[in-house]
């Protein structure tokens, strides 16, 4: 897909999700990895009223080279993106049910939401880390967030909300509306004792789809 239509998904995508309730007024920010640099949303935008020309870019060493001026979470884009080559976007939101998972869970937790369904195994995997809370765009956050990326498909920022990742745009979104789901049922079954995906069946997931 070329640049061009790269910026045509984020604003299709991003008002998708805002649409939906995924991100509320200017929450969020959304990366997109390009041959020679990254597309990244402007900051204090709203993921709902994205304009293509107007997304930000930056080159291949990070430096602001078009659009409007980035989202102060570079460095956690930053971070993601050189921790995994593989990844083609990431997306940060403040969706409800994973933000409020941020907020219960421990930082240092590996999974605070277990193995409830197949697709969160799929598009989240095994792990989860949750990273101690740091203010938004604080460049101190990017080493934590480099070493956890390294090992997980998705994290959640403590008190702040969940970022995830995928080979491409709509990967990345796709695993970040997963994972919301998964919080919600996570947050549903809370005290309950629901039936977990046995370990042989996470296995069974991640060898094919991990
Ligand atoms: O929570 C925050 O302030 C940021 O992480 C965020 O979601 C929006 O910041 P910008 O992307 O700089 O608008
Ligand atoms: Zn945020």
């Amino acid at each position: 897909m070329d640049e061009s239509a790269l910026r045509d998904l984020l604003v299709e995508m991003g008002a998708s999700l805002f649409r939906r309730g995924f991100s509320v007024g200017s929450a969020g920010n959304i990366s997109v990895r390009l041959p020679d640099g990254y597309l990244m949303t402007p900051t204090n935008s709203s993921l709902g009223r994205l304009e293509a020309a107007r997304i930000s870019r930056l080159d291949a060493g990070w430096n602001h080279v078009g659009g409007d001026r980035p989202s102060k979470e570079v460095f956690l884009h930053r971070a993601v993106l050189e921790a995994r080559p593989e990844v083609g976007a990431v997306v940060h939101l403040h969706s409800t049910a994973a933000t409020a998972i941020s907020c219960l869970a421990a930082p240092g937790d590996e999974a605070p939401i277990p193995p409830l369904t197949p697709y969160f195994v799929m598009r989240v995997g095994r792990r989860l880390p949750v990273i101690p809370y740091y203010r938004p765009g604080d460049p101190a956050m990017e080493p934590a967030i480099h070493a956890a990326a390294k090992g997980a498909k998705a994290l959640l920022l403590a008190n702040h909300g969940p970022v995830a990742t995928g080979a491409t745009l709509a990967d990345a979104v796709y695993a970040a509306e997963e994972l919301e789901e998964a919080a919600k049922l996570a947050l549903m079954l809370r005290g309950a004792s629901p039936r977990l995906l046995t370990p042989a069946q996470v296995d069974d997931l991640l060898g094919t789809f991990g």
